[in-house]
């Protein structure tokens, strides 16, 4: 398939903002991707959904500066784009950084203009043309002329919208059915609802609910498997990327059990003295990358702690009661890996554990049902999270350079949130507090990858690719004419920067008028 094909359909898609005309768009696209065969299916629909089905190459937006110029016709097509990611991917080894470039610019040489934008997008992660989630797999439905509960369901279970359009488009409803968890491939993990209150969150769940502790680390899906080659493990994040390499300790203990395949959700976590929990940066510093892994696992060795176990020795058990999934949990693996828990129906009693939790470093709780199923991708209505405070995961629109003590640094952050129904991103105010010197030396850094036009530090304010989430806490709303969004947040202030949520699950607009009351 010609890569201009997919080229004018992003455009077709950008350039309207009717949904049933992107759908129609996507899904016209999706046949003629299928005279191609399966595999081409499934390589335009991850493209169209801008990602690569590589996900990450190597290749920086620092890397994309100084490209050829572009051709003058088109000639490449998504197979050819496929195989050079793939390619490009799989170079490593010492001078892997300029082989990566030569690729990259091979392939850059041969794009029009509007193609090299589009493989820029595709490599840095930011197409952003309006084929969200939603009306991807709406496309791939009418495309397949199957019902779009299938596709959602089959994408919550496989990952990802390119091997469940690829089944679909193929093999229709029948194919989309027997598109099951398998073990070595990632399924979305289920996501909780949040309550104010521990008392709040036991009256939503009713009757005997479990409360377990929230510990502050990183979310981590195992999947252990015997069955060909022995001491097989893959370890993934929230996001789906793989992060097996970045935890040896913890690849190598999963191998020891004794399982044949085996499929565990959890998080992952550094712990100090007394096994009081590190601040989370430690944690995230700890397992951003598998440079130096060695000496690492040495200066910050990594705990896990499991919470629910999705299959087991060739049983899926996403639909069982969460307690029957927890009684498997505790008969596969070491009780120090369990997350501690405690079963109540005693609103006192629970808060007490929570108190006690907060106390002793951790983030708050998870209360859970344990009548109900798992809920792969969703904010299932079995989990409902407390924590002391309200925070916000927000979205960094801009930044200011400072001045003073802070002067050559880029410092006061202007903050968005997601306007859930027109999709848009709204400001809702600025902070430059609760920076310490090392998250103000890295923003600079990361906030100059991301200006809008990197060439230019003339202004005072620099616009930003809405890219990286921030977590905020703040001490209410208040209402504002100074914001589009008609409110601001009092005494916003920065508690981290986070990597493992995308900008569209950060909070909304609504969530932030109903926590006013509004
Ligand atoms: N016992 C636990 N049960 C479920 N999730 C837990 C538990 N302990 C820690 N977590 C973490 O808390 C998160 C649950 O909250 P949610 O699903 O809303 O994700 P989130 O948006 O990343 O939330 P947050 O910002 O509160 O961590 C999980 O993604 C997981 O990483």
């Amino acid at each position: 398939m010609e890569l201009s094909d997919v080229v004018a359909t992003s455009r077709t898609v950008a350039a309207t903002s009717s949904r049933t005309a992107k759908v129609e768009a996507l899904a016209a696209c999706l046949k003629r991707a299928a005279e191609d065969g399966p595999h081409v299916v499934e390589v335009v629909t991850a493209h169209l959904s801008g990602t690569l089905p590589q996900r990450r190459i190597g290749v920086s937006w620092r890397g994309l500066q100084g490209l050829p110029d572009p051709a003058e016709t088109s000639t490449l097509t998504v197979e050819e784009v496929d195989a050079a990611a793939s390619a490009i991917a799989a170079i490593g080894g010492s001078g892997s950084g300029a082989a990566r470039s030569a690729a990259v610019r091979d392939l850059f040489a041969r794009a029009t203009a509007d193609e090299q934008a589009w493989l820029r997008g595709l490599i840095t992660g930011e197409t952003r043309q309006g084929a969200g989630d939603g009306v991807m797999l709406q496309a791939v439905a009418n495309a397949a002329e199957v019902p779009d509960a299938a596709v959602r369901r089959a994408v919550m279970l496989a990952g990802f919208a390119g091997p469940v359009a690829s089944a679909a488009l193929t093999g229709g409803a029948a194919a989309l059915e027997a598109l099951t968890l398998e073990v070595g491939r990632p399924l979305r993990p289920m996501l909780a609802g949040s309550a104010p209150d521990v008392a709040a969150a036991l009256a939503t769940l009713g009757g005997e609910v479990v409360v377990e502790t929230k510990l502050d680390g990183i979310r981590l899906q195992a999947h252990v498997d015997n069955r060909t080659s022995p001491g097989t493990v893959r370890l993934f994040t929230r996001t789906l990327d793989e992060v097996t390499d970045r935890m040896p300790e913890i690849t190598e203990a999963l191998a020891a059990l004794d399982v044949e395949t085996l499929v565990l959700d959890g998080e992952v976590i550094a712990l100090g003295e007394g096994g009081r929990p590190q601040p989370f940066q430690v944690t995230g510093a700890r397992t951003a990358s598998s440079a130096d892994v060695d000496r690492l696992r040495e200066e910050v060795p990594l705990t896990p702690f499991f919470f629910d176990v999705l299959h087991l020795d060739g049983a899926d058990l996403l639909d069982e009661p969460a307690h029957v999934r927890w009684s498997h949990l505790g008969r596969t693996v070491p009780p120090a890996w369990l997350v501690p828990r405690e079963s109540t129906d005693d609103p006192e009693r629970a808060q007490q554990f929570f108190t006690d939790l907060v106390a002793a470093g951790h983030e708050g709780v998870v209360v859970k049902d344990p009548a109900l199923p798992y809920a792969a991708g969703r904010r299932g209505p079995g989990w409902v999270k407390v924590k002391p405070r309200h925070t916000l995961d927000l979205v960094v629109l801009a930044v200011e350079w400072g001045s003073g003590r802070r002067k050559g640094l880029l410092s006061n952050i202007h903050l968005g949130a997601r306007d859930a129904e027109s999709g848009d991103l709204v400001m809702l105010g600025k902070t430059f507090k609760g920076m310490t010197d090392e998250m103000l030396a890295w923003q600079t850094e990361r906030f100059r990858e991301l200006a809008v036009d990197p060439a230019d530090e003339s202004g005072w304010v620099v616009s930003l690719r809405p890219e990286q989430v921030v977590e905020i806490a703040f001490d209410g709303v208040q209402r504002s004419t100074r914001y589009p969004g008609g409110m601001a947040l009092r005494f916003a202030r920065v508690l981290r920067y986070r990597d493992d949520k995308p900008v569209s699950e950060i909070d909304t607009v609504q969530t932030v008028r109903s926590l006013a009351g509004w």
